[in-house]
């Protein structure tokens, strides 16, 4: 009995450091307790840090910053999600974060040993497709990275099938569709083994049955240890998330979880605050971590006039299914937990 737990203690140990999440969700499952309840006793390694981050372009009229003084640490593991109005400066943060910008003030530093320690994704596919052939352009990265001739065949088949494209690996780039091409940018990303993968609206341009193809094959990465920044518009998108950073006026104005995001108030004076402390100073480190993403506090205060979260703060609508939870609250209905997606709804539903 002794030997056997001690076995499988270090077969759990052993394959922590190889899969975190997946050693994490099957040890919750073994010894039947939730997840959150495992992870946050693992140490959390931070991998990306901002500090007192701020950019301006440089422009003929003086140089303004449209990302001010941005604090934020980035875990192994995270799934990330940032949000923001058009205009917020997400995917300049995006590139500060990705050290393609140099902050004109404060420090991007890298904590990991993987090199390349984080890819990007973009929009448009097209902008970053080089190769002729779907192999063609993922031998392309791994040239610049000096990844041996020998095993490249291997990683890009690897990579594709990760992607469900294995059996596209010498087509012609111009025979794919959108949605084909973007899951090759992340196939191009993943032959280079980084740590961490950055998606810069990487769905915006897409129908909604490749959105879900591309959001589904980033999940499983996550499964599978990726750590995940997310930048989107969508708000369904959210439910993916471990934790919500919304930007305003290229300050964080929230640092929290997804289910904090759409249920938690805010109020006038707090808003007023955070959208002036994102213009000087930034969001306060100590303050925006003891807002843990796996906090299990619940928001059952209803509002008297309408919601006041930091989605609504931001102008955004909540998706389907928090606005019909919220329906469902305001009816008298206990919904535990609060839901952030369709599944989670019904699921809450179904427990009444
Ligand atoms: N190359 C540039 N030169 C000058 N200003 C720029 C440049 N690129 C972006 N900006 C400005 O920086 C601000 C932030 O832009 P950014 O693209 O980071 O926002 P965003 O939140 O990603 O917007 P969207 O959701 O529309 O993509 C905007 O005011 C934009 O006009």
């Amino acid at each position: 009995m002794k030997i056997d737990f001690h076995c499988k203690f270090s077969f759990y140990l052993l394959t922590y450091y190889c899969q975190p999440r997946l050693t994490i969700a099957i040890l919750a499952q073994t010894i039947g307790i939730e997840k959150s309840m495992i992870a946050v006793n693992f140490h959390p390694q931070t991998l990306i840090e901002l500090e007192h981050v701020s950019f301006a372009y440089p422009s003929g009229g003086g140089d303004t910053d449209v990302v001010t003084d941005i604090n934020l640490s980035i875990q192994r593991g995270e799934w990330v999600t940032i949000v923001g109005s058009n205009g917020s400066g997400k995917s300049t943060l995006a590139k500060l974060i990705a050290k393609l910008f140099t902050a004109t003030r404060g420090a991007v530093s890298y904590h990991m040993q993987e090199r390349p320690p984080i890819q990007l994704i973009f929009q448009n596919p097209d902008a970053q497709i080089i190769g002729e052939t779907v192999y063609e352009d993922l031998c392309f990265g791994m040239e610049n990275y000096g990844i041996s001739r020998e095993i490249m065949r291997e990683r890009a088949l690897e990579a594709l099938s990760k992607v469900g494209l294995a059996a596209h690996a010498d087509a012609p780039v111009s025979q794919l569709s959108g949605g084909q091409k973007q899951l090759l940018c992340i196939a191009a990303c993943l032959v280079l083994q980084p740590a961490v993968v950055l998606f810069d609206e990487a769905t915006s341009m897409l129908d909604p049955l490749a959105r879900t193809k591309i959001a589904a094959v980033a999940q499983q990465l996550h499964r599978e240890g990726k750590t995940v920044i997310w930048i989107t518009q969508w708000l369904d998108e959210l439910a993916y998330a471990d934790r919500v950073v919304a930007l305003h006026n290229g300050g964080i104005v929230f640092d929290g979880s997804t289910k904090e995001f759409f249920y938690g108030s805010i109020s006038d004076s707090d808003w007023a605050e955070r959208t002036d402390r994102s213009y000087a100073g930034g969001l306060d480190i100590a303050a925006a971590e003891t807002s843990s993403p796996n906090d299990s506090t619940e928001f059952h205060h209803l509002p008297r006039d309408g919601w006041s979260s930091c989605c609504e703060r931001l102008g955004f609508v909540p998706p389907y299914s928090v606005q019909t939870a919220r329906a469902l609250l305001q009816q008298g209905f206990q919904l535990d937990p609060l839901p952030v997606s369709t599944t989670q709804l019904g699921q809450a539903v179904r427990a009444l």
